[in-house]
């Protein structure tokens, strides 16, 4: 049963700019909003009578909107660089710019759904000190009539200088989880993976899925394509499918880093995990005139989960995302 699409262009209460909602209509309605400043966050809000599951982001409640600094939450976009290694500040440039509409986007060479707003970010006089290459980088934001979440980037090389540019890319993705400590990530366990913590020692994981228990910030090499996050307590699993994109960064500063970060509440951490598709261990480069897609997909599904077996409605349900 299809519903009707739109995509509004309203005022954002924290902070003043305008934002996207985006609605996908059937029977009830699925929101998503994209912002313009500094980083596109959008979350969905799903009243679907027989679905009852949101794919939620999470923001802290002491995020600061004030440029320079990023917002703590959402789904920031890092680029040009991920991490501190590097010569530009953490994490890359393009969380923190304001981004523009894109009036009109070149074909997508995929398809996607028609509920979608395209946002672009390009060098500005600023970055170009910093970061000397021309670039320009397409985010479509879209929502699909089941209430998934799809972020599509395109980067070109736009340089006339005929050189060749290099970047390292992550969808940063702040989950809402009800307690951390029975979040179970599947889809990680036996790769290698590079630990922060250790000064990016290369290290292989273990065990039959990734659980939490302290600080972790580790970014896992060549990932499938789709991993799950079950939320025990809450009964949703998210499942975060991924193109063009494979690693994965994993993220909780746990309670001692924490409370040593402003703009995040002390226990907040039991309430998030960050989880995104990224290209870190390999750079992507582009030749003047080439362009790269990277894709992030995220949907909630009901879950329950018990003796190490997912619940047979779940996995139907992810066969058919
Ligand atoms: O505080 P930021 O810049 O948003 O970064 C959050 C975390 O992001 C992770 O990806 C990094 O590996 C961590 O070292 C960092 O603390």
């Amino acid at each position: 049963m299809a519903g009707t699409a739109s995509v509004e262009r309203v005022k954002d209460r924290a902070t003043g700019l305008d934002k996207f909602v985006l609605r996908e209509a059937r029977g009830s309605s699925v929101e998503s909003s994209a912002r313009l400043d500094r980083v596109c966050f959008p979350f969905i809000r799903s009243n679907f009578p027989s679905i009852l599951v949101i794919v939620d982001v999470n923001i802290s409640f002491q995020a600061t909107f004030k440029p320079p600094k990023a917002i703590r939450g959402g789904i920031q976009i890092c680029f040009p660089q991920l991490g501190s290694h590097g010569v530009l500040e953490q994490h890359g440039f393009a969380r923190n710019q304001f981004w523009s509409v894109d009036e009109s986007p070149p074909p997508f060479p995929v398809a996607t759904s028609n509920c979608h707003i395209d946002l672009i970010l390009k060098s500005s006089q600023e970055d170009l000190k910093i970061w000397p290459h021309s670039y320009e980088f397409r985010l479509r934001v879209s929502l699909s009539p089941r209430g998934d979440l799809i972020l599509t980037s395109r980067i070109t090389n736009i340089s006339s200088d005929g050189k060749p540019f290099q970047f390292t890319f992550a969808y940063h993705t702040y989950f809402s989880v009800s307690d951390i400590s029975e979040v179970r990530v599947e889809g990680l366990e036996t790769l290698d993976y590079l630990d922060n913590l250790q000064s990016r020692n290369r290290c292989t994981e273990q065990g039959d899925a990734v659980v939490f228990e302290s600080e972790v910030d580790k970014v896992y090499l060549s990932a499938p394509s789709k991993i799950v996050i079950i939320d025990h307590e809450k009964k949703r699993t998210f499942v975060l499918r991924k193109e063009g994109l494979p690693d994965v960064v994993v993220w909780n500063p746990w309670g001692k880093k924490a409370k040593a970060m402003p703009d995040f509440g002390d226990d907040e951490y039991k309430n998030m995990l960050c989880v995104g598709a990224a290209a870190i261990e390999k750079p992507i480069t582009l030749r003047p005139g080439e362009e790269w897609l990277g894709k992030q997909e995220i949907s909630a599904v009901p879950s329950s989960y018990s003796s190490g077996q997912l619940d047979p409605e779940v996995i139907r349900r992810m066969h058919t995302i």
